[in-house]
């Protein structure tokens, strides 16, 4: 429902406030959700930017921590299996390019679901489209789209999240902002 998937997406952000400011990516949290039992949805794994070693999105990090909890079943694909009703929650709509040229999320997100339609990653929800400081026009929702990945953006948290995502990135005065000396002499109120 809606308020589940605000719920979660909260808990993601709470992930995200983990991540050291950089101003070379975002703050990210993710959050890998199990709806086997639908009343009782079950947190698999979290994750947030930078958390493993090296340069990892959060999406990344929730994936791959997921992984090596269980690291005798063979991979992604056989952990997620059709069963585990796996949705993944990320602030930050998932990558499809990375200026560092390593694995895009929304690639790593479609290879959980080899061989079993059903199985790895059934749907991404996410609080926010990627902004275009590093790459533009992002076609990961096409991707995912393409590869039967269901996908739900949910815009309620939107600003505190792009808040936090971009904590590192050098404030620049917004065009829009009123400069004291440009205000009107009479001083009365606008
Ligand atoms: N969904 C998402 N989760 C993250 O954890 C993260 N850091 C980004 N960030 C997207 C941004 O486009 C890339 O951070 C830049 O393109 C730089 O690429 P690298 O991160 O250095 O590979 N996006
Ligand atoms: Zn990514």
């Amino acid at each position: 429902s809606h308020g589940q998937h605000v719920e979660y997406l909260r808990h993601a952000l709470s992930e995200a406030q983990k991540s050291p400011p950089k101003p070379t990516n975002f703050r990210v949290g993710c959050v890998l959700v199990s709806y086997r039992k639908p009343q009782e949805p079950q947190i698999l794994s979290t994750g947030y930017t930078l958390e493993l070693e090296g340069n990892t999105h959060a999406e990344q990090c929730a994936l791959t921590k997921m992984d090596e909890a269980h690291p005798r079943e063979g991979g992604l694909p056989n952990i997620l299996t059709q069963g585990l009703k796996v949705t993944l929650y990320t602030t930050l709509e998932p990558c499809s390019k990375r200026l560092s040229g390593n694995t895009p999320c929304v690639q790593r997100i479609i290879d959980t679901r080899q061989g079993d339609p059903e199985g790895g990653v059934r749907k991404v929800v996410f609080g926010a489209k990627e902004p275009n400081t590093f790459v533009q026009d992002s076609q990961s929702c096409r991707l995912l789209t393409e590869a039967g990945v269901e996908w739900e953006y949910i815009p309620d948290l939107e600003q505190e999240i792009l808040a936090v995502a971009m904590e590192g990135h050098d404030k620049k005065e917004s065009s829009g902002a009123i400069n004291p000396s440009t205000e009107s002499s009479s001083g009365a109120p606008a």
